[in-house]
């Protein structure tokens, strides 16, 4: 719950312009409820009721929380929109949600423009729900993956006692003289593949592809999974080797199969910042601590498929360095 937490208020800093406490029970569910829904709507369930929502409306089950869910997080963020429009000075918007307030009043002889308060309200929870729940998954694989590489793990860090040290905190600019650590997050986002399946689209108009016809309206899923699993394209492509992302030399190789956030016009916009995300979390929890297995406890990369591929909760201790 910290990681998700703290992960958390990185973009609602951006969002609502606020963060929130470890202490806030109120946000703390509000996590868990995001958390729980995003799983079970992938589940069986909303698979039955996307197949038969006429029928499945009206049959009890844990597809209906995920209705419950949503209802849940959307009235939070109506409250932050409204707590928004009271205090909004257009002169100097805070973040995301005075932004688009603004461009609300700029449009509004414009209804075709999209600038309204509906929109306000989904674009915020595209961003507020894409922007926790990804980057707290992979760092979960990250650590899950350090437990189980132990001999992995001593590598980064001493890479990050020769660069870094243990007097100040990593910051960006040390990611360029970090090529061990930077194949580690990246082959922990391959490996972790947290968004197999991708996001659902539709085609808006007919479409060939690769001598195929897409008739328009068709729903498309362009799985990522058979990118970063392509046995044409990685040397070891099921087993964890940072070595994927270092050339000879041991210096830092980019890979055209590499595609955790998708490509193209939709790639996601959430891009670099969760790639700064996850080099400064990573870095900064293996700078003070060293994560191992609690005694007599197996390390195992069990993991739970909901809408994205996550590890089964595990047990870890942090031992400070
Ligand atoms: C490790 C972290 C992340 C991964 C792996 C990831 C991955 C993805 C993927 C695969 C998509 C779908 C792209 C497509 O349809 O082709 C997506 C969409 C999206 N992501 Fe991310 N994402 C991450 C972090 C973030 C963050 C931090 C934000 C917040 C700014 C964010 C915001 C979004 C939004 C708003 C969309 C929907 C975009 C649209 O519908 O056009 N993501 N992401």
């Amino acid at each position: 719950m910290l990681i998700n937490n703290a992960v958390s208020n990185v973009i609602c800093c951006l969002v609502f312009g606020d963060r929130f406490e470890y202490s806030d029970d109120q946000f703390q569910t509000l996590l868990k409820t995001i958390n729980e829904t995003i799983y079970l709507e992938g589940g069986v369930w909303a698979g039955k009721y996307n197949m038969m929502p006429w029928v499945m409306r009206w049959v009890p089950g844990p597809h209906r929380r995920i209705f419950s869910g949503w209802e849940e997080v959307i009235s939070f963020i109506k409250i932050r929109i409204q707590e928004h429009k009271k205090d909004n000075d257009t002169s100097s918007p805070r973040d995301f949600i005075d932004c688009f307030l603004n461009e609300i009043e700029k449009w509004e002889d414009d209804t075709r423009a999209g600038f309204n308060l509906e929109n306000l309200c989904f674009c915020t929870l595209d961003l507020f729900v894409a922007g926790t729940e990804t980057t707290s998954t992979t760092l979960y694989w990250g650590l899950l993956f350090m437990i189980n590489y132990p001999e992995i793990q001593a590598k980064v860090q001493a890479e990050m006692d020769a660069v870094v040290g243990s007097s100040r905190q990593p910051s960006m600019e040390d990611s360029d003289s970090m090529p061990y650590t930077n194949a580690v997050i990246h082959e922990t986002q391959r490996m972790g593949n947290i968004i197999p399946l991708n996001v659902f689209r539709m085609a808006t108009k007919d479409t060939e592809v690769g001598g195929y016809t897409i008739p328009k309206n068709t729903i498309v899923l362009g799985t990522l999974q058979s990118v970063l699993f392509d046995e044409s394209q990685w040397e070891t492509p099921h087993t964890f080797n940072p070595a994927h992302f270092l050339d000879q030399e041991g210096k830092f190789r980019k890979r055209d199969a590499f595609l955790p956030f998708s490509l193209g016009k939709r790639v996601c916009p959430g891009e670099q910042l969760a790639k700064m995300e996850l080099f400064l979390f990573f870095t900064s929890l293996l700078q003070r601590f060293t994560f191992s297995c609690p005694p007599g406890v197996e390390p195992s990369l069990d993991f739970k498929m909901g809408s994205t591929h996550s590890p089964k909760p595990y047990q870890l201790c942090a031992t400070l360095r």
